[in-house]
């Protein structure tokens, strides 16, 4: 137990500190509101202590009642409680701005974080789980405020039990008995109720990650032609509902045996205060304390007890916040260590003014947390300004020589060049620099169709994140043009301005109606094209292609394949594509089976191996062409 109590204080500590380093850089002027906070609510409490006790001897036993003395102490009483509660509430409202815009600080940070972490991540379960559960830590509400309430509270009420139990400890040691009594009980079962709300989170979370994915995810357009076409919402809406009688049981199960707690920590307290009265009544019958000692006392008493009570309370709220801040924390840490790593990288980006060279030396690749190599030694040089198609069956492993190459993932053995230097050492924003890329599963964004190919490119200044302010809209009206001229040439070359000055707003057209009602759906080729130009607008002296035509009808293939030159021009590019038409416009064609290149040489050069693989893919799909 008190193993576990400390490492309880040590989280505490950890987020307390971490919190209050945050507070200190973002907002310092919270540690005012905090100061304020804890003198009223430490000096709070005696006013009506002190005021009643003196009011009720002046009215009660004095002979010559002084009437001046009784306002003064009915307006002490008045003005100081009206002080507390005014001078309370705004540093008490000044507290919750500030905490909630902390909140959405520390939640910009999971963003940040979660999109500068390492790619592979995004497919490694534990550190999935730590996304969620640093998300949800953000869920329950007013963390934050819980941290510094905590806090607050505990300070004053530290404050104050010394303060009353002076006053207490002189008229009868005797009330401490019972004062200490409940206070124990209410602490034991305080930790139980805490280690009981732990427990509940962290269970619960699993269950409500099964849950968003049914409520929040399935229930996006991206779903729904499917689950409508196949009556999949039966399937769906039981599952849910298997879901949601786990999470009502669960949630049930916790609020009894919490309820249980509460009832045996309130009879407790209620059993103190009955004890309180009866010493307290005995000493007044006695004559040893006067009636006004008897009202001061008593409430006296019951602000001690609540002050013990705030305290074991306080310090179990702490740990509970603590316990869940620590989701958050864990998972900063994690992905921090990843992000410094890559700013203390410091080989240079190779001199591109010559063109990029690609080597792929010895090779080989297994995903993450599998046994099974994709790719087995891998070896093969890209020239500057040459341009390769890689061709090959589904499941061969081209998607993942290009992924690889955009360091998505590390080479399990071998090692990649561009120009002569490992991609490895190149800190990585600094790397994809040099990479204009269009996946096959590339995504567009609920944005403009401008902000969709820009992505911000012109709008942040030197790629920085933590700079990444738009430049007080100060953009310059020709900046702006050159832009949307940029944008409009590279859309001409794949045919797709007319389309986009078809629409009222042209470029400024939000993507898709989520925000925007008159926002338009782009169809499968128009967004494909739209990717397409993004890649260029980039202007990267790499250029990958991961089929970037499937979606085009043949007339719109055939042109971005005629204008693949004027696309791509002399830069280095590396195109995959099973259209093997498209091959002809390559310098240079490799051939995967089975994660290993079979073949590798121009289009002629390998048409001339009748019994090849490429020759027969290309013969078999031309076959279907002239049938
Ligand atoms: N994230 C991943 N984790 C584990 N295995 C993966 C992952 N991505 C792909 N694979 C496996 O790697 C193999 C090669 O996939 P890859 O996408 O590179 O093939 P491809 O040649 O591009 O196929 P296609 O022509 O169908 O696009 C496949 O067997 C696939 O199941």
């Amino acid at each position: 137990m008190l193993k576990k109590l400390f490492s309880g204080i040590k989280d505490i500590a950890f987020c307390t500190g971490y919190f209050a380093k945050f507070a200190w850089k973002k907002l310092p002027i919270y540690y005012f509101y905090i100061l304020l906070s804890v003198i009223v609510n430490t000096a709070g409490p005696f006013v009506s202590i002190i005021g009643s006790k003196y009011l009720i001897n002046e009215i009660v036993y004095e002979q010559n009642r002084n009437i001046g003395m009784i306002i003064f102490w009915v307006a002490f009483i008045c003005i100081g409680t009206y002080l507390y509660a005014v001078v309370g509430k705004f540093a008490n409202e000044k507290q919750n701005y500030c905490n909630d815009r902390f909140d959405r600080m520390l939640q910009m940070e999971i963003s940040f974080n979660t999109m500068q972490m390492k790619f592979e991540y995004t497919e490694n379960s534990e550190m999935l789980d730590s996304v969620n559960k640093a998300g949800r830590a953000f869920e329950q509400t007013n963390l934050i405020q819980g941290l510094t309430d905590g806090i607050v509270g505990l300070i004053s009420n530290i404050l104050v039990l010394a303060g009353v139990m002076y006053i207490v400890v002189n008229c009868s040691v005797w009330l401490l008995i019972p004062v200490f009594l409940s206070f124990v009980i209410n602490t034991y079962m305080t930790m139980k109720t805490t280690k009981l709300k732990e427990n509940y989170f962290s269970e619960a979370m699993e269950i409500d990650r099964v849950v968003d994915y049914y409520l929040d995810e399935l229930t996006t357009g991206e779903y729904a032609k499917d689950i409508r076409i196949y009556n999949a919402d039966n399937m769906i809406i039981d599952n849910q509902k298997e879901q949601s009688t786990k999470q009502y049981n669960l949630s049930k199960r916790s609020m009894k045996k919490i309820w249980n707690n509460e009832k045996i920590s309130i009879t407790s307290t209620e059993i103190c205060n009955i004890a309180v009265y009866i010493i307290l009544g005995v000493n007044t019958l006695t004559g040893k304390i006067t009636i006004g000692d008897f009202s001061s006392l008593t409430q006296a008493v019951i602000k001690f007890t609540e002050a013990l009570y705030n305290i074991s309370r306080g310090l179990m709220g702490l740990k509970y916040t603590a316990s869940i801040l620590k989701y958050y924390l864990d998972y900063i840490e994690k992905a921090e260590i990843d992000i410094k790593y890559e700013k203390s990288k410091n080989a240079e980006v190779p001199n591109v003014n010559d063109g990029v060279s690609i080597e792929f030396k010895n090779v080989s690749f297994k995903y993450p947390n599998t046994d099974v190599y994709i790719l087995k030694n891998i070896n093969t040089s890209i020239h500057p300004g040459e341009h390769l198609s890689i061709v090959g069956k589904n499941g061969a492993g081209k998607t993942t020589f290009i992924k690889l190459l955009c360091r998505l993932y590390e080479v399990t053995e071998g090692e990649i060049l561009v120009n002569g230097v490992n991609i490895n050492d190149i800190e990585y924003s600094k790397y994809l620099d040099l990479l204009s890329v269009v996946f096959q599963d590339y995504r567009l964004m609920a944005f403009s169709i401008k902000d969709n190919i820009d992505m911000g490119q012109n709008k942040y200044a030197n790629g920085d994140m933590e700079q990444k302010e738009y430049a007080n809209g100060d953009m310059g009206q020709n900046k702006y043009s050159n832009v949307e001229n940029k944008i409009n040439e590279l859309c001409k070359i794949v045919e797709i301005d007319g389309w986009i000055n078809s629409l009222e707003n042209k470029q400024n057209t939000n993507l898709y109606k989520m925000f925007d009602e008159s926002g338009v759906e782009p169809s499968g080729g128009q967004a494909q094209k739209l990717a397409i130009v993004r890649a260029l607008y980039k202007d990267a002296p790499v250029v990958v292609l991961d089929e970037p035509t499937a979606a085009l009808d043949p007339i719109a293939e055939f042109e971005v394949y005629n204008n693949f030159d004027k696309l791509v021009g002399g830069k280095t590019a590396v195109y995959i594509s099973h259209r093997l038409s498209s091959c002809r416009f390559c310098d240079r064609i490799i051939v995967f089976d089975g994660g290993t290149i079979i073949e590798d040489g121009s289009h002629d050069k390998l048409m001339e191996n009748t019994n090849g693989f490429y020759f027969n893919m290309y013969n078999t799909q031309a076959k279907h062409y002239q049938n």
